[in-house]
């Protein structure tokens, strides 16, 4: 499974992160694709790269593939499965603009600067599955897309494209955001405070520390609960300043969601664990990183990469 989170430094600078939770890699790794690189769309969806993006994925025969990423003016997205919903267009779409599941993620980052941009735009889409190669059929997902002021969530179901204001700021997988925004309606009890003393018949009980009133928000590996995990830590965690807090914040919070080898298997009955935790900032156009084999955080700046080329870098 997956979780994703959006927040600020409340200085106008963008954090995106998330958790890529599955039984095994793709052989992904850190992708910047130049401005100069001219983009094979397979319905002109992307026609050039207007800014430069950097974020994980593959590159398959020439064309970057983001599980995650973000650009150089503060716009970054995340896609996470979402099996049982996700409905693309079996084929494009007259008059519409035919965005293939598999370049989303790039078409927002490659064509856009702000969330109200990418909005505006969507209005006019239809997803459509147009598998990369016969190697990689489209992935079911929806996806986060965030700046520095606010994240929407998109969904193409069965009954068409909806965008959602997350006004949470994370998202997890299944079902869909409506669902699980919902959901959070059955953990108002939750909060931080310490709780006072109480008296029952004639005992006065006082509570056994701090996080007592965190009792009920749910500890399993779930989609539903990972998303009422992540929505509690994150509402709560403080404004940071600094880009160091910040990445820390993010991995931090993301830990609360992280999955450990050996305690949820699929179907397959392999078992899935965090393969890596990913965040954008937009104050130093940085991509950081760790993996479940290496927790050391690792980060490629954007500005150390040649943006003049023409072909995508693997960092
Ligand atoms: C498996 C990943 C999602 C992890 C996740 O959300 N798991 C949830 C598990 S569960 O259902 O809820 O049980 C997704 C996220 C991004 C996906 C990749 C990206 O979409 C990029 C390409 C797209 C190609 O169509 C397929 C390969 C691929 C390289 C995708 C493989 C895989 O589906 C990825 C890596």
């Amino acid at each position: 499974m997956c979780t994703g989170i959006r927040f600020s430094d409340g200085q106008g600078h963008l954090y995106l992160a998330r958790n890529l939770d599955w039984t095994s890699g793709y052989g992904e790794r850190v992708v910047v694709t130049p401005t100069g690189y001219r983009p094979r769309s397979p319905f002109g969806a992307v026609p050039e790269v207007r800014h430069a993006v950097i974020g994980m994925g593959i590159v398959e025969d020439g064309t970057p593939l983001y599980f995650d990423c973000g650009n150089d003016a503060g716009l970054a997205v995340a896609g996470l499965n979402f099996p049982g919903y996700a409905r693309y267009a079996p084929g494009p779409v007259d008059g519409a603009t035919n965005v293939a599941a598999y370049e989303l993620p790039f078409w927002v980052a490659a064509r856009f600067s702000t969330v109200d941009e990418v909005e505006a735009a969507l209005r006019d889409v239809v997803v459509v599955d147009r598998p990369v190669d016969e190697r990689y059929p489209s992935s079911l997902l929806h996806w986060i897309i965030g700046d520095a002021d606010r994240a929407i969530v998109l969904e193409q179901t069965a009954d068409g494209l909806h965008v959602h204001d997350d006004d949470v700021d994370v998202l997890a997988n299944q079902p869909g955001f409506g669902w699980h925004h919902e959901n959070l309606r059955n953990y108002l009890n939750v909060s931080p405070e310490f709780p006072e003393e109480t008296v029952l018949g004639r005992a006065k009980l006082a509570p056994f520390g701090s996080g007592s009133h965190m009792r009920g928000v749910p500890g399993d590996y779930s989609s539903p609960s990972r998303f009422v995990r992540a929505a509690y830590v994150h509402a709560h965690y403080p404004e940071q300043a600094s880009e160091e807090e910040n990445v820390s914040r993010a991995f931090h919070t993301l830990q609360q969601v992280a999955m450990v080898d050996g305690c949820a298997a699929m179907a397959s009955g392999e078992f899935e664990r965090t393969i890596y935790t990913g965040l954008f900032s937009s104050r130093t156009s940085t991509y950081y990183w760790n993996t479940y084999e290496d927790p050391a955080v690792r980060s490629v700046a954007l500005a150390d990469q040649a943006l003049d080329g023409t072909e995508p870098i693997l960092a």
